[in-house]
């Protein structure tokens, strides 16, 4: 019978791929060994086996998307996790990552974890993001808290996490998959799991849905654009900046820009313009070293 599924990773000769809610180990087809084809986890394929785990991939459908890091196709989503204390909520870093992810093409999900050690009452930073059109979710981890909404978000989908050191990624997999049993906690206890050795990328099975092993995204660098396209990124400027002056606006200097005076305002939150701002600097001054 022929079956699709989604390659989870490549090993010794071998292919693994999740269809129908379990693992068949695969081969390849003659004229795929011939090709040289390149295969990464996340393609979907179709794979033929007549009885057992063993079978044959027969077909590589095309890509929907890709990324670079970690190296994976058709990602269908991103959950950006960053924890609500301990570390404190790191909004500039959520922001980038947005704009990261939204610059691949691909739909975030923000996860706050540490929803126990939560101080604040107040959680309108954090319900902001829902204003401007992301799915946002509340966890701990500890108290096993929020889970059955992200399983929800996660069955049937390719994920791939990002967030920094310590915001709880691990512990959300072992939350939602037990049986992987990750390390977590400081990162000279997770040496161990080879994080500075180079190794394959591969699809971990959660709460039937697929999700990258490795962390996506980079914490430090914008990904590189026209200073123009940055604003893009901000669904929340769309309305504002219809009205500035000039067409060309950026929002920073320029008379007439009715984006600033919505901030000075108070209309729209100052957080995320400030990002905005402080992100244009860096758009600009990499688009200078082309
Ligand atoms: N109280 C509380 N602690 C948590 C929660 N989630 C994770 N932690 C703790 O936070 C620490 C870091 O968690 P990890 O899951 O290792 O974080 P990570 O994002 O995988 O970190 P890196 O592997 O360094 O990127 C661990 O000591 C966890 O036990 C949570 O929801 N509540
Ligand atoms: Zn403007």
């Amino acid at each position: 019978m022929l079956l699709k599924g989604t390659l989870l990773k490549g090993y010794s000769g071998f292919y693994y791929v999740y269809s129908e809610d379990r693992v068949w180990e695969c081969s390849l087809r003659g004229r795929f060994r011939v090709k040289k084809q390149d295969f990464i986890p996340g393609d979907k394929v179709m794979i033929l086996s007549d009885r057992g785990i063993k079978a044959t991939i027969e077909e590589v459908l095309a890509r929907e998307n890709s990324l670079i890091r970690p190296n994976i196709a058709n990602v269908d989503q991103a959950l950006l996790v960053l924890a609500m204390s301990t570390p404190d909520t790191d909004f500039n870093l959520l922001d980038r990552l947005l704009v990261q992810v939204a610059h691949a093409g691909i739909e975030p999900v923000i996860v706050f974890t540490k929803y126990d050690l939560a101080r604040e009452s107040d959680l309108s930073p954090y319900e902001y993001y829902r204003t401007i059109g992301c799915r946002v979710f509340y966890v701990s981890n500890i108290l096993a808290q929020g889970m059955e909404e992200v399983r929800e978000i996660v069955r049937g989908r390719v994920s791939v996490l990002a967030g920094p050191s310590g915001a709880g990624k691990s512990s959300l997999l072992n939350s939602l998959e037990p049986s992987l049993k990750l390390k977590t906690g400081s990162v000279s206890d997770k040496l161990g799991r080879g994080k500075h050795t180079t190794r394959h990328v591969e699809l971990l099975e959660a709460a039937k849905g697929l999700i990258a092993d490795t962390p996506g995204f980079s914490s430090l660098y914008l990904p590189p654009m026209r200073k123009e396209q940055l604003q893009e990124y901000f669904p929340e400027f769309g309305p504002y900046r219809k009205e500035c002056r000039f067409k060309d606006c950026l929002h920073v200097k320029e008379p007439g820009c009715a984006l600033r005076e919505a901030v000075q305002g108070g209309e729209m939150t100052g957080l995320r313009y400030e990002h905005y701002r402080q992100f244009l600097e860096e758009v600009k001054a990499a688009e200078n070293k082309y």
